[in-house]
């Protein structure tokens, strides 16, 4: 480090990647992963802890594509530079290949960093074949690295569900997947679903050791962004009618993104094709014969689609468009109140996503990935399942004939887009970079106190007590703060996050069926597998599951609830759920921990699985007595803890009669509301009680 400044060194190896003009969707490769990291580049660049910057790439010759991809040193500005580094082929590679110069780019990175007048600090490492050369050099030259998948190999596997083309040699990308995210020092992923269900299946998998940032838009340029008089050309050429609403779809055109399936929707559909015009974007090309195989089969499947319904004048496709052009093509669609549509088979994020919202365009996207989270925060469109051309019919009409709900949409997309904001993840990435290079010593090892506080309700509820916490927190170095919530471990941090709360060193997540200690080195969490070995005795899950799912009538919660150790449902006003429930698994052998929550969730667990038993596993962990150990809480949940705790704060604005209940007589419940009202409880057990059995306060 330079002064406490960070030098970074991205590696990115596939597509075509340049500083300026990219032209994205030019090969199956050259998409999102790029713009994501030029994004981040020149966000990084904004903040003073990040002094240096290189992006190590490929260089490689080819007719078809610009001479400067061959270029071994392209400089962005003074802080970054692209640097294409030889392998053992100078020619193209389609990612599928690039595990052929896996050896050469190892030697190659690590001659070139032997050059530098200073060694990197940390690599970032993006997308597969780029983790598995940061896990070598890593290994070779003691550079830590981060790693952002970008997509993952087993994702795309269950998105196809078949043997076909792209999912040959995905056997080999999960292994290189395996490799690394195990070497890495931490992962970047870019949504809840990535950390908590596209990593799931990994043999590495630590959702510990996962942080969830989700990347920006560039809202200068989408924002308000006005139409222009040669993209209006681009399009209207192909139109018979163009002052139509427009259907818009922007993508490489690659299999996963099912751009198909929205012809076939448009085509079979004689009402959405009156309602509106269809506009592909698609990337960029000359003759779309010479283009690889997969690039060129789905354009020649797109147009034979537009011949077979017989589209013509009705949808366009232009052949070149200039980066600079997206902005106006989403403004195209905004001014005729079209929507945006992602019909991938998988989406792991979904910059284009953003891009809409930013722009005010409603959304209809794929129910698989990251646009579960986008539009749960947005509230921009509806998710539909991309394998169905009429649910996706049926969601565009139903945007495009009510006005009302369009601009609902539009206006949700374009207030809630400041959610994904790039200097923001940047913020967050720098913490956790310097976390990666200069460990702080931050787990309290040998604490006198153990402050175990619930989150909803309790920490959070109230802005200027959780400042208050924050403040207070830093002065208490005897004691080791820890979360109980029934979140899972990222969301606990998402909105730990979101509301500048302090960070635990201890999380007790998904209704303490999963425990996380901060690792020594600070910047990830390890998993407390021990606890799982111990919740696991007689847990059968999948024939907990079958039996509810067939037997109980319950609506199960969406995968992102679901845990290894968790089943979550709605129960809707059905107070008699849990007790049924209880009766089918008895009947059948089963003994679970059955939760429910504010009249409308269940959560099933392991029989040994609940935020008191949990609290009490940390506490012999830490070698603690129970007088050393303070719960807080507010509600229903938290009252099986606080039952099992012999020094219970009950929060002011506490629910659900947490105040008069008699097996809560022990508690305090405090005058302060949220924070404030855990800080008044440690300081009454603390001072008046000095740990001994205390007597309730009257309030
Ligand atoms: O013809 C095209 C096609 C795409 N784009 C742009 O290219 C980017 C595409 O990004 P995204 O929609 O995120 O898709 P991918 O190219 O598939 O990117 C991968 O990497 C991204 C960043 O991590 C993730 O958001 C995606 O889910 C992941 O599939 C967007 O900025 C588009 O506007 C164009 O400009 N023209
Ligand atoms: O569809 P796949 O094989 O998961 O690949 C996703 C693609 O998206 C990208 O992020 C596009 O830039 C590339 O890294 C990769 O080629």
């Amino acid at each position: 480090m330079n002064g406490g400044r960070v030098f970074v060194l991205h590696i990115a190896l596939q597509g075509c990647l340049r500083a300026t003009d990219v032209e994205y969707g030019i090969t199956a490769d050259t998409g999102g992963h790029i713009r994501y990291l030029l994004d981040l580049v020149a966000a990084s660049g904004r903040n003073p802890a990040i002094d240096r910057m290189e992006i190590v790439t490929r260089a490689f010759h080819h007719v078809a594509y610009a001479e400067c991809y061959a270029e071994p040193v392209e400089t962005i500005d003074g802080t970054t530079r692209i640097v294409r580094l030889l392998s053992a082929s100078d020619a193209y590679l389609v990612k599928e290949e690039l595990w052929t110069e896996h050896d050469s780019l190892v030697e190659a990175l690590v001659a070139h960093i032997a050059t530098l007048d200073r060694a990197p600090d940390v690599m970032h490492a993006h997308y597969a074949d780029a983790g598995l050369i940061a896990a070598r050099v890593s290994a070779r030259t003691g550079i830590p690295y981060v790693f952002t998948a970008h997509s993952l190999g087993r994702v795309k596997l269950a998105a196809f569900d078949r043997d076909c083309a792209e999912t040959a040699g995905l056997d080999r990308r999960i292994a290189i997947e395996e490799e690394a995210i195990a070497g890495a020092a931490a992962i970047i992923a870019s949504s809840r679903d990535e950390a908590e269900v596209q990593y799931a299946d990994y043999a590495a998998y630590d959702p510990g050791r996962i942080r969830v940032f989700a990347p920006g838009s560039d809202l200068k340029q989408f924002a308000n962004c006005a139409t222009d008089a040669h993209v209006d050309a681009l399009i209207n050429r192909f139109l018979d009618d163009p002052d139509k609403p427009v259907i818009l779809a922007i993508a490489r055109p690659v299999t996963k993104k099912n751009l198909a399936a929205l012809v076939h929707a448009y085509g079979r559909s004689p009402a959405l094709q009156a309602a509106a015009n269809l506009v592909i974007l698609a990337g960029t090309r000359d003759d779309s014969t010479t283009l690889e195989p997969e690039i060129r089969d789905n354009i020649a499947e797109l147009l034979q689609l537009i011949d077979r319904y017989d589209l013509y004048g009705k949808v366009a496709y232009p052949k070149q468009h200039r980066p600079d052009d997206i902005a106006a093509v989403y403004a195209h669609a905004r001014t005729r109140r079209g929507v945006f549509v992602n019909p991938a088979l998988n989406e792991p994020f979904g910059l284009t996503l953003l891009e809409a919202a930013a722009s005010g365009l409603p959304v209809v996207a794929t129910d698989s990935g990251g646009p579960n989270d986008i539009v749960e925060t947005c509230g921009n469109g509806i998710l539909v399942d991309p394998r169905s051309p009429s649910a996706i019919t049926d969601a565009i009409l139903g945007i495009l004939d009510d006005p009302a709900l369009w601009s609902r949409y539009s206006a949700a997309g374009s207030v809630a887009i400041r959610a994904y904001d790039w200097d923001r993840h940047v913020q967050l990435y720098v913490g956790l970079l310097e976390e990666v290079v200069r460990p702080p010593e931050v787990v309290e090892r040998d604490p006198a106190l153990l402050l175990v506080s619930d989150i909803d309700g309790t920490l959070i509820g109230c802005a200027q007590g959780v400042d208050a916490f924050a403040a207070w927190r830093a002065a208490q170095t005897d004691v080791a703060f820890a979360i109980a919530t029934g979140r899972s471990f990222h969301s606990a941090m998402a909105v730990l996050g979101q509301h500048d709360a302090p960070r635990p060193e201890i999380l007790i997540t998904s209704v303490g069926s999963e425990i996380y200690y901060r690792a020594v080195q600070g910047a990830v969490y390890d998993r407390d597998t021990e606890w799982d070995g111990i919740i696991a005795a007689g847990w059968d899950r999948d024939a907990v599951a079958a039996l509810v799912g067939r037997y109980a009538g319950l609506t199960p919660q969406s995968p992102l609830e679901q845990r290894r150790f968790k089943l979550s449902y709605f129960a809707d006003g059905d107070m008699a759920a849990a007790e049924r429930v209880r009766a089918l698994l008895a009947e059948h052998g089963h003994s679970c921990s059955i939760i429910q929550s504010h009249g409308r969730y269940l959560d099933i667990l392991p029989h040994a699985a609940s935020k008191g038993t949990a609290v009490e596993h940390v506490r012999r962990r830490l070698g603690l007595e129970p007088r050393q150990v303070i719960v807080a809480g507010d509600s229903g949940n938290d009252i099986e803890m606080l039952r099992s705790s012999r020094h219970a704060i009950i929060v002011g604005n506490y629910s659900d009669g947490l105040g008069s209940r008699a097996d809560l007589a022990h508690g305090y419940v405090a005058i302060g509301h949220h924070a404030r009202g855990v800080i008044e409880g440690v300081a009454y057990f603390r001072e008046a009680a000095k740990f001994e059995p205390v007597r309730r306060r009257v309030s």
